[in-house]
């Protein structure tokens, strides 16, 4: 079942900004991680899924509920980390926290002790004085600390946080999703998406140019060899033999994108004297570059 339902929505703010004929859902369970350079038109998106913006044409639907029409009742079981959160700074951390859970009509924090103690949050301090890093704890306590929440919209939920906390928030989101969440989340850090995700939808210049299984994207990574030789001239008569290898001039090293065509790849640098070898998977972010770059839309 689609939990969160994206219909060919058009936001046109002029000179090609916006998002245009954006379509895409977000199954019961899932975690589908939301991808785009920055100006892609994520934050546009996510503002229509809240209903802070209406879409000029098309629809939105959150568990079968209109997005712009019934926003409040949506919000009821909506836990939502904004990209900025508008903070009230001469409140202390608590004090938000606790005004946050009377806004959600929530009885007890025990949910949201809990998640203070994960990210190791002291919110006793006030709001203007807290670093990025404490303010975005603070914003994913507030996403997260209604326990009967089933539907999770995160923008850029680890923006200032550290390496440290960026893992205990991909701990949280793995066992959200245990529970059986269902997470849309915007993001730029690759690694987070490729650890949390199920599918992936990309963006770019404000139209979707493809929503795709994990477990294919990974796939699709190419490998990438170096071979040093031991002479330039060997480098570079090799790279001559091999279609899509790069050579530095004058360097020893040939590095090109190998596939099926290893072994011949292998056969031809023996014919050279070769002094070392890496092979190495393509990252997810050089993968995406691909989806980024000029031409994506092909
Ligand atoms: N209220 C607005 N009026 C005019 N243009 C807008 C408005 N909101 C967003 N835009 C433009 O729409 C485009 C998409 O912006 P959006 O904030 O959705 O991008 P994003 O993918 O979230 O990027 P980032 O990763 O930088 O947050 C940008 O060119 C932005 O300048």
């Amino acid at each position: 079942m689609d939990v969160i339902e994206i219909n060919h929505i058009t936001k046109d703010y002029g000179q090609k900004r916006g998002v245009f004929d954006v379509c895409f859902s977000v199954k019961e369970g899932e975690v589908l991680g939301f991808l785009g350079p920055n100006g892609a038109g994520k934050t546009t998106t996510i503002r229509q899924l809240m209903g802070f913006i209406k879409p000029d044409s098309g629809s939105l639907s959150i568990l079968g509920r209109d997005c712009f029409r019934e926003a409040g009742r949506i919000q009821e079981s909506l836990g939502y980390l904004p990209g900025e959160i508008a903070f009230i700074d001469s409140m202390s951390g608590m004090e938000f926290i606790r005004f946050v859970g009377k806004m959600k009509k929530m009885k007890n924090l025990g949910r949201a002790e809990e998640l203070m103690d994960m990210f190791e949050l002291n919110p006793s301090g006030k709001l203007k004085k807290m670093s990025k890093g404490m303010k975005q704890k603070i914003g994913i306590v507030c996403a997260f600390m209604n326990p009967a929440a089933d539907t999770f919209i995160l923008d850029e939920p680890t923006g200032g946080l550290d390496p440290l906390m960026q893992n205990r928030f991909v701990e949280l989101i793995l066992s959200e999703k245990k529970r059986g969440k269902t997470i849309l989340m915007s993001s730029h850090m690759f690694e987070e998406i490729e650890r949390t995700c199920d599918r992936a939808a990309i963006i770019r210049k404000g139209k979707l140019v493809a929503v795709e299984e994990m477990e294919k994207l990974k796939e699709g990574r190419k490998k990438i060899i170096e071979v040093t030789f031991r002479e330039a001239a060997m480098a570079e008569a090799f790279a001559a033999e091999v279609p899509k290898a790069s050579y530095q001039i004058g360097g020893k090293r040939v590095t090109a994108e190998v596939g099926k065509n290893l072994d011949s790849f292998i056969k031809k640098a023996g014919a050279y004297t070769v002094v070392d070898l890496e092979l190495r998977t393509q990252s997810l972010e050089e993968f995406f570059m691909h989806f980024y770059g000029e031409g994506a839309e092909q």
